[in-house]
């Protein structure tokens, strides 16, 4: 089949019925589900872009072993023009959603991608899993699959190791082996978009213990399958709320979902991983799944410059920006986005070749990115509420605007430095709202400090890895020096 188009992907949408729960009440009629109406728009407009003359060739590829068009998510790089041409996808799809959509189809076509290219470890302990893997990766490539994955246990006591919760199946493990597959239940989470998505992919961050074998676990279900709940959280837009009010809310809302396994059947052929705890600590850093760090980094440049230039026109709009202390905030930023653009480049430019001859950005600039994110966007989001102030509470709604009563005094006390509407920075300020107040924006906040991980095991692990990985040349030297100088000059003379 090769590139989908949107509408490829919303008929695939109607012909499938998840269990989806929302507010209460089962969600039975996906694509006019208030709340999914417009990021399943968005996630369509990005499948066509695929097939835009002026996106195709950028964001496309010819698949050598099929002949087909595939995304780029599905090449696997072997040179920097490659990595380059991944790139290219990431930047065009982030910029059409403003970075504010984390989980767009590249993200996990990239990931699956990765995982298939390293059979070399899944081979040393099964070499079934290496093979799965392998046709997986096709399934979902063939068909330009979009898909949702769900890495970490509920939160329920994070002081206790899998087996050792209350429940046995507090945490998503295996219940028994059938012939057929592998029965599975408790919950994972946490799974963004997931209601809108093909499949679920399920594998796990490092930190199993022994006595947790049965909680390690990867596998791959289409998202319909008979026993997953999705258990939606409550939405932070109702979808009717009009676009002027809500220019960003009203669009780009991203529902996570708590993922309920009740004795679902993983076929054997959807199993990449089980029953092995040390395989299970190994699969992050052994398969080049952190490749998916790459995405992210360029996604969350894109939504920090974004909110980079949102701080910098409120600013304008109101005319505070000849001032200091507002300068020195707006510079901050753009000093941020620099940073994050620097260390991508670095990253990139410094690419290697993996034993599978997969080209990789150089991961430490990529890890950089992933520590100074989590600070980063949160700054920049303060800096657009102290510089926006009350300008971004008070902002009146579409109807009041489109009541002639009330228009000249809109006008009048609601507009900007000279040149500047009521209605342009009653426009302006509302979607800056929608950023930076809006419980829509507290979430993208969230998100950008732990869509990968809890940033602070995260730091220590790149810590611990980096001190493995380096030795103390400088220091080494610096003390060897002064000891030849202690023994060349025991007097210290000139
Ligand atoms: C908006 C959003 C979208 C997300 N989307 C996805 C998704 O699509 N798929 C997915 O799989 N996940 C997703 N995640 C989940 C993400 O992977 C987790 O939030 C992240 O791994 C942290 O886990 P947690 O939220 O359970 O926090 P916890 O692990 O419960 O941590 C809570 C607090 O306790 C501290 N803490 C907990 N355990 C330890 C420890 N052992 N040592 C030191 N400190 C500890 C943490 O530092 C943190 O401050 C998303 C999260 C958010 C917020």
């Amino acid at each position: 089949m090769g590139i989908r188009t949107g509408e490829d992907y919303i008929q695939a949408l109607k012909s499938r019925q998840p269990e989806v729960w929302m507010n209460g009440r089962k969600v039975t009629d996906l694509v006019n589900e208030d709340n999914f109406k417009q990021p399943i728009r968005e996630i369509a407009k990005l499948y066509d872009m695929q097939h835009d003359s002026k996106y195709r060739d950028k964001i496309t590829s010819i698949c050598e072993e099929t002949g087909e068009r595939v995304s780029n998510a599905f090449i696997v790089p072997k040179n920097y023009d490659d990595l380059m041409a991944r790139r290219e996808l990431y930047d065009v799809w982030a910029e059409a959603t403003f970075g504010l959509m984390g989980r767009t189809p590249d993200f996990l076509n990239v990931t699956v991608t990765s995982m298939a290219s390293s059979p070399n470890f899944y081979n040393q302990y099964n070499s079934d899993w290496a093979e799965n893997i392998k046709n997986y990766y096709k399934y979902i490539r063939d068909n330009d699959l979009f898909m949702t994955h769900a890495l970490i246990n509920p939160q329920v006591d994070r002081s206790k190791s899998s087996h050792e919760q209350k429940d046995l199946f507090t945490h998503l493990g295996a219940v028994e082996e059938t012939t057929d597959g592998l029965i599975v239940r408790g919950a994972k989470m946490l799974a963004t978009l997931a209601p809108i998505t093909d499949e679920v992919i399920i594998y796990s961050f490092p930190g199993f213990k022994p006595g947790d074998e049965r909680y390690a676990l990867s596998f791959a279900v289409p998202i319909d399958t008979p026993g997953l709940r999705l258990m939606c959280r409550e939405p932070m837009q109702d979808g009717k709320r009009p676009l002027f009010d809500h220019p960003l809310a009203s669009r780009f809302e991203e529902n996570d979902a708590v993922l309920i396994f009740n004795d679902v059947l993983v076929p054997w052929d959807r199993v990449f991983l089980y029953n092995n705890v040390d395989a299970a600590n190994k699969l992050y850093s052994e398969t080049g799944l952190s490749q998916n760090t790459h995405q992210n980094a360029a996604r969350g440049l894109v939504k920090l410059k974004f909110a980079q230039e949102v701080a910098s026109k409120v600013a304008d709009a109101i005319g505070v920006d000849g001032f200091l202390n507002v300068q020195t905030q707006l510079g901050e930023l753009v000093q941020s986005v620099e940073t994050i653009r620097a260390l991508l480049r670095t990253a990139e430019n410094e690419y290697t070749i993996r034993s599978n001859g997969e080209a990789i950005p150089n991961p430490i600039p990529l890890e950089t990115i992933r520590g100074i994110l989590p600070k980063a966007y949160p700054r920049a989001i303060e800096v657009i509420q102290t510089i926006g102030a009350s300008g971004l509470i008070l902002p009146p709604t579409e109807a009041d605007l489109n009541n002639p009563e009330l228009a000249e005094d809109i006008d009048r006390y609601y507009g900007g430095r000279s040149g500047i509407s009521g209605e342009e920075r009653v426009r302006l300020f509302k979607l800056a709202w929608d950023l930076s107040g809006e419980a829509f924006g507290q979430r993208l906040v969230q998100y950008e400090r732990y869509y990968s991980g809890d940033p602070v095991r995260k730091l220590g692990m790149f810590y611990s890895k980096h001190k493995r990985q380096t030795s103390f040349d400088m220091v080494d030297r610096a003390l060897e020096e002064a000891l030849d100088f202690k023994n060349k000059y025991p007097k210290n003379p000139v």
